[in-house]
This record gives structure tokens, sequence and C-alpha cells, in this order.
């Protein structure tokens, strides 16, 4: 077993390092916020991820896994900090991989191997992270030390039991380099590991795989759109089209939401000009917000005045995280059309008269978030944006005593449609 120092303790990189420790390797969790490291000594996981927290906790119990302020030096190091789309200059913000890499640097000794394990565009190992930790360190890649990308591909809700099953893709900058990280990943994955040819070849391997997502969603979105214009149901026509060996659509729904899928596609275009269908894919995923402001038009013929309450801001169904939420984007786009006259947003929250939100998953000062009974007073429709599984339990007789008028728009068919028909209400679905 092998001392591991985990850089960046997020969706990522908690569950990976009590992973590790729960393997026996000794585990230093570092993360720059201090408030973040004190409450994980604290026992408090944050993040809304079935069983994390006590997962966690036994591997602080173990002695294994220890939150540090202080970065610690180790055979490994695994980055697992975040890589958020720069959207003014339409790249990736690789900020926070640079100031990892000059960490990493001040603590790094020969024979030590160093993983990168964010998203990241083809090529940022190798010209971006290396160097950095290179001039900081005095040490050179492959020659003294490991280097490696390794991208994560666990799915947020489970990521547990993904980061034992999943299969892993290892490319190092050299043989020595990628045999060092295979060793550390056989530790605990069950899956296949596979090297690359280098770490490019493993960074674009992770972006095709999230872009190939993100474009046969699209495609469910579109059909979702062209079937409405035939009056024919989505998603009974995707079920039977389905039952066919070779085909296998996935769900339409509000767009694509989350720090992955709607970006990924453009750190996949950083050095490229050959991507035309992906764009178009991006675009098909964004514009379902529109469809939805017509569906819901449909229902109300004028938004004017309207009271719409949104349930679900997080981005999926039983997570908590917001980042590029189409609920959200919904409750954006929804204020934007208001009157002039209509109050504006509060300091910067998403909060109007006309628009409510509510969400049983997500707890986030700056969202003025609704109970269900209170986003629904007085409000002309039910927007369903996210999948919780508390939304298919929700009492349409109830809710239409508190509405104004009762008008449903379920963007992810989580509703038995019949029963809230037969509530009274008037109802459309994505
Ligand atoms: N969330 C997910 O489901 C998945 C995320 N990824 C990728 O993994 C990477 C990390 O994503 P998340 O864990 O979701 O991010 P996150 O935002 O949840 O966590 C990142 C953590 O890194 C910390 N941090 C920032 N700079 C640091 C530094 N220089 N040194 C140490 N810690 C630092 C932050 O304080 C934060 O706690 C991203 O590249 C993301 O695209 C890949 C697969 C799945
Ligand atoms: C190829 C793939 O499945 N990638 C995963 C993805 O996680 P993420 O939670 O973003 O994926 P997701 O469950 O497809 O959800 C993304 C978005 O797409 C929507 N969605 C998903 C499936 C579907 O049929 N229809 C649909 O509209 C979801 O509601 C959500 O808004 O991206 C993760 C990442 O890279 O962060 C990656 O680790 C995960 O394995």
């Amino acid at each position: 077993m092998s001392s591991v120092c985990v850089h960046g303790l997020g969706y990522v990189g908690l569950p990976t390092a009590a992973m590790l420790a729960t393997h026996g390797h000794d585990v230093y969790g570092y993360d720059t916020d201090p408030v973040l490291t004190r409450e994980l000594r604290d026992g408090d996981v944050s993040l809304d991820e079935p069983g994390l927290e006590a997962f966690v906790a036994r591997a602080v119990e173990s002695g294994r896994l220890r939150i540090v302020d202080d970065v610690a030096a180790a055979a490994y190091h695994v980055i697992c900090v975040p890589t958020p789309f720069d959207e003014d200059r339409r790249e990736a913000n690789l900020d926070y991989v640079t100031a990892a890499g000059r960490t990493v640097g001040t603590v790094l000794r020969e024979g030590d191997t160093v993983i990168l394990e964010s998203t990241v565009p083809p090529g940022t190992t190798e010209r971006h992270l290396k160097p950095v930790i290179e001039s900081e360190s005095g040490l050179a890649a492959g020659r003294d030390f490991g280097l490696a990308h390794c991208p994560e591909t666990v799915l947020p809700g489970d990521v547990i039991a993904e980061l034992r099953e999943n299969d892993r893709i290892v490319g190092g900058v050299d043989a020595r380099s990628a045999t060092a990280a295979v060793r550390l990943y056989e530790s605990f994955v069950d899956g296949a590991i596979r090297s690359t040819e280098g770490p490019t070849t493993a960074e674009f391997v992770k972006l095709i795989q999230n872009t190939a997502r993100d474009v046969e969603i699209a495609l469910a979105n579109e059909i979702a759109r062209i079937a409405h214009d035939y009056g024919i149901d989505s998603r009974e026509a995707i079920e039977m089209a389905n039952a066919h060996p070779r085909v296998d659509i996935l769900q339409p729904g509000p767009g694509v939401g989350g720090h992955c899928l709607p970006i990924d596609p453009w750190f996949l275009g950083a050095d490229s000009d050959a991507l035309d269908l992906v764009p178009t894919a991006r675009a098909v995923n964004d514009g379902m917000i529109e469809f939805v402001v017509d569906l819901l038009e449909e229902l109300l013929s004028d938004l004017d005045e309207k009271r719409v309450a949104v349930f679900g801001a997080a981005y999926k169904g039983n997570v908590d995280d917001t980042r590029m939420s189409p609920g959200l984007e919904l409750v954006r786009e929804l204020q934007h059309g208001q009157k002039p006259s209509a109050p504006a947003t509060d300091g910067g929250t998403l909060d109007t008269p006309g628009v409510a939100i509510h969400d049983p998953h997500v707890r986030d000062p700056t969202l003025r978030l609704l109970d269900v009974e209170e986003a629904a007073t007085d409000a002309h429709a039910i927007v369903i944006a996210t999948d919780h599984d508390e939304f298919a339990e929700l009492d349409p007789d109830r809710l239409r005593e508190l509405m104004a008028d009762p008008n449903v728009v379920d963007t992810r068919a989580i509703l038995d449609l019949e029963r809230w028909r037969n509530a009274g209400f008037e109802a459309r679905r994505v």
C-alpha cells in the first residue's frame, strides 16, 4: 500500500480519497477551502450522495484518511480539482489545474507519481500540467517522476459503486508512469484498466464519452419536439422504438445540465475545427428551455402576470448539484420574459414574485427556495424540471386547492398524468 495525497475534496476527490483509504492506503485529503476541510474533519459531508457521509466517516475513523490544510508529500498525488468552462473566452479554465500542479511541485520527490483525474481538453497533461510541475519541482516527468491522466467517469447518484466498478483508462507520459498509475487503480477498481498511448488519448476518450451522451440526448430531445408537432406521445414512441435490438434512444427532458455534459463537447473542440454535429446537438439541448416555455404558453396563453412554480433546481434527479441546471435556466428565462414593471431579481438571487422554486434536495442560500406548498400557492402552473423521487409522490388534489390555476408541465415524465388530469389539471409532457 502507498501514501496518496488527493488534491480537491469535491464530488470526485472526496469519495476517491475515502475509497483509497478503505483499500489500505495512507491518504491525505487536501483542499484549498478551509471551511470544507473543517467541516469534513467534523464529520460533516454536505454533498447529497447516497452513502458518502458514512463511507467518509469510516475512512476517517480508520485513521487512514486524514483531512489536511497543508499539502503532504506522498508517493502518489491525485488531482481532482475543478475545470470549469470560461464562458467569455469559450475555453477551459485551467487555473485550478495550474495551482494544483504548483502545489504538487513544492513537495514532489523523485519516484513519486502524479495523476490528473480532472476532465481537461486534449493535450492538457502534456502541454500544461507537465511544465508547471517540472518548473516548480526542478524534476523531469518520465525521468524523475511519473505523470499520467486517468479520467474519472463516476455517475453522480451512484458514485461509490461506480468508483469500484467502472473501467478506467490510464495514459502515462511514459510506460513507467502508466505502470505506476495502473498499480494504484488496481488496488480498488474491479473494472478493466486500460492503458492508452499517452495522456492525450485518455483525455480525448473521456470527452468523447460525454459528448456521445450529449448528442444522444439531443436526438431524444429533437424527437420530443417533432412528436409534439404530430400530436404523438414521444415517450411511448421512444419505448416502442427501443424494442428494436439495435435502437436505444435516451429520454427527452428540459435540456442537459451538470458541469460535464454541457461543457465537455466544447473542451473537445479546443484545438479542432472539425466539430459540426456536436455544436448543433448542444444548441438542440439548450433550446429545450424554449420548448418548455412554449408548452407553458399553450396552457396559459400568456405568461404575463402569471406565477410559475418550478419544481427542481438540481440538474437531475436525487442530487443536490445545481450547476448548469435546466430548472434554474428556466427560472431565468421566465424572469426575463416578465414585463419591465415586474420586480427585478433580488440582490442576484433567483427570486421574483412571478417565479417560485422548490427543490427538496438543494440547500443553497442564494436561491430563495420554498417548500412545496409555499411554491404552489397562487401559482398558475407547476413545471417539473427535475426527476427527484419526491415529485412522483406529489398530491395533485392538495396542490390544486392551493393553486390559482391547475396547470402542470412534466418535463421528466415522472408524474402519473392521468391522476393529475383526474384531479382537474391541464397537463403537458416533454
Ligand atoms: N462531479 C462529477 O460527477 C464528475 C466530475 N469530473 C471532473 O472532476 C473534476 C472535479 O470535479 P468535482 O469533484 O465535481 O468538483 P468540485 O467543485 O465538487 O470539487 C473540487 C474541489 O477542489 C478544491 N480545489 C480547488 N482548487 C484546488 C487546489 N488548487 N488544490 C486543492 N483543492 C482545490 C475545491 O475547493 C473543491 O472542494 C472536474 O474536472 C470535473 O469535470 C469527472 C467525472 C465526474
Ligand atoms: C457518459 C456518461 O454517462 N457520463 C456521466 C455524466 O454524469 P451526469 O450526471 O452529468 O450525466 P447524466 O446522468 O447523463 O445527466 C446529465 C444531464 O442529462 C440529462 N439526461 C440524462 C439522460 C437522459 O436520457 N436524458 C436527459 O435529459 C440529465 O437529466 C442531466 O441534466 O458525466 C460525468 C462527468 O464526466 O462528470 C461522468 O462521470 C458520468 O459517467
